[in-house]
């Protein structure tokens, strides 16, 4: 008898002693394994008793199980637990798996918008998170750290910090681009390409050659993409990679056992790409004359295995939101002619020879190139980043958030709410950012666009993102003119943007793209070589 009480019990002690502390879900799972064998061996599990003691080890792990669940149940859902006061979906408050659910959808960002529009700024969205739907949420991101969601899976130790850019390069490689884009539109049967998958490969080319990064089995000279196309599928697995990690980053004790299952392998043949790449250019002895961005990294003396993690997150973070950003902008300009049409006059007068190099400090100065870029971060970086509120809490718009909760800004919500932008929030309308705006009343307030995030673990990168964004968007309106393929869903399109830290598209942006009068791109690329 005393013996099937002691699983009632257990539990109690469990939840009292451990809730504070963040356990590894694997550890946690081969330490409850490591109990029941145990158990099975000391009720006698090898000896002529070993039906019952398998019998009996089973009861007791199932009310211990149970028992477990039912305090973990009462204690997230109690009238004293921290979050209590918090409104938010029942499931929400009972267990991440709803976050991670909601994840997989890829329209986070619209599940939240509408749970905001129901209960409030504020809305639980896990037995210990927070959505906060109001810029009063901002200065958290000053002090407080990543969360859980952040922590690299499995065992590889590495930490990431990075980057610095590269000019010369990012012209080469933009006109490179232009030349891909028409060589793969000729080799297409309806004259329509794929807009998004050539911006990848540049985005992705760029950053490789930055890093230096090379695949060393392959043989292969750093990526390549626009000339040999994505033959590893680099960035397939790169982007499913990371939105498992966004998905099962929701409730990380799951991602720390589902890591050492196959479901979770694209990760793993992720790290193991990019930690070859960066072991080989470690190694690399044929290396050109100017110093790349891995040498500085080298030069400071990152462990390896940091250096490794650099990889790991450059290869997507610093390629994909920028590549994926600049074919939403081509989108929205096309879906709006007279925007289009505006910004091809502004970068015609600026530049007068296309065949000439694009300063970067012009490109600065244009007002309309970058409220487009602006505009089109507001309504397409619905992104989702959470921080942990440190010891002692937080109060915000005078509510109380104790430490340890894992807070996220509603940036969407923020991005399209009409106390931020106005008129028309869910309009593309570039004027709003322009010193007049869209008339009188207009409000534009600036800080709200989230897409860099705030504080310590803000984009390091952003600077390097804009140069490259207005460098691609100037050299593909002055070069080509654009034309969508007859009957596109331009709502369709928008309607199918998904959001798992990467993003998806659900319809691909099929453009046709013809080379503007006088537009020389031979000329264009001796005069940068
Ligand atoms: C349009 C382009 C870009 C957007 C919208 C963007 C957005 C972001 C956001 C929202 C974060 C914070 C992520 C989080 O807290 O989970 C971030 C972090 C970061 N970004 Fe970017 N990024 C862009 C381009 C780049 C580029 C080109 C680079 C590389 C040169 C880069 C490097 C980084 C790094 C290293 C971090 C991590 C910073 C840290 O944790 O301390 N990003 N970026």
């Amino acid at each position: 008898m005393c013996l099937y009480a002691t699983p009632f019990f257990a539990p109690v002690v469990w939840v009292a002693l451990l809730h504070r502390y963040t356990l590894r879900g694997d550890f946690v799972l081969v330490g409850h394994a490591i109990g029941f064998i145990t158990l099975y061996l000391a009720l006698g599990g090898i000896s002529a008793l070993s039906d019952i003691a398998l019998k009996t080890s089973v009861e007791i792990c199932a009310i211990y199980v149970l028992t477990l669940i039912l305090i973990t149940l009462a204690c997230r859902l109690s009238p004293w637990h921290p979050l209590a006061s918090y409104p938010g979906p029942l499931l929400a408050k009972t267990t991440s798996l709803w976050l991670t659910y909601v994840s997989s959808t890829g329209k986070r960002y619209a599940i939240l918008d509408s749970l905001h529009a129901r209960y409030g700024p504020f809305l639980r969205i896990g037995p210990n998170a927070l959505s906060i739907n109001s810029p009063s949420a901002v200065p958290l991101y000053t002090s407080a750290e990543k969360s859980e969601m952040y922590r690299y899976p499995g065992h590889h130790g590495g930490t990431a910090l990075f980057f610095k850019q590269d000019s010369p390069q990012l012209e080469r490689r933009t006109v490179q681009l232009l030349k891909t884009l028409e060589q793969r539109q000729a080799e297409t049967e309806k004259g329509f390409l794929d807009f998004s998958e050539t911006m990848y490969h540049w985005a992705h080319d760029f950053m490789a050659r930055i890093l230096h990064l090379r695949l060393a089995k392959s043989g292969c000279n750093r990526f390549e993409m626009m000339k040999n196309g994505d033959k590893h599928n680099i960035i397939g697995v790169g982007k499913r990679a990371m939105a498992m990690l966004d998905i099962l980053g929701q409730s990380p004790w799951l991602l720390d056992i589902l890591w050492h299952l196959p479901l979770t392998a694209r990760m793993r043949a992720h790290e193991k790409n990019a930690a070859e790449m960066m072991r080989t250019r470690v190694k690399a002895v044929d290396l050109p004359g100017y110093r790349d961005l891995s040498s500085y990294l080298i030069d400071g003396e990152v462990c390896l295995k940091d250096l490794e993690a650099d990889a790991i997150v450059a290869i997507i973070g610093g390629s994909d939101n920028t590549s994926i950003t600049v074919t939403f902008a081509i989108y929205f300009l096309l879906s709006t002619p007279q925007y289009y049409r505006r910004l091809r006059k502004e970068l015609d007068e600026a530049f007068l020879d296309p065949a000439s190099p694009l300063s970067l400090n012009t490109l600065a100065q244009l007002e309309f190139l970058d409220a487009v870029i602006n505009e089109t971060l507001r309504l397409a970086s619905p992104y989702f980043n959470p921080r942990i509120i440190p010891r002692g809490g937080s109060v915000v718009d005078g509510k109380y958030i104790p430490g340890g909760t894992i807070v996220a800004l509603a940036a969407h919500s923020q991005q399209v709410s009409p106390d931020n932008f106005y008129p028309s929030p869910q309009e593309f309308l570039p004027d709003r950012w322009l010193p007049d705006g869209l008339g009188p009343g207009t409000r534009t307030n600036k800080a709200m666009l989230a897409s860099f995030s705030y504080g310590a673990h803000s984009c390091i990168g952003k600077v390097l993102a804009y140069h490259q964004m207005r460098l691609a968007l100037a050299r593909l309106l002055l070069a080509f003119d654009f034309e969508l393929q007859e009957g596109f869903d331009v709502a369709g399109f928008r309607a199918g943007i998904l959001n798992m830290r990467t993003m998806f598209l659900e319809k691909e942006l099929y453009v046709k793209i013809t080379r503007r009068p006088g537009v020389n791109l031979d000329a264009l690329e001796n005069a940068l070589a």
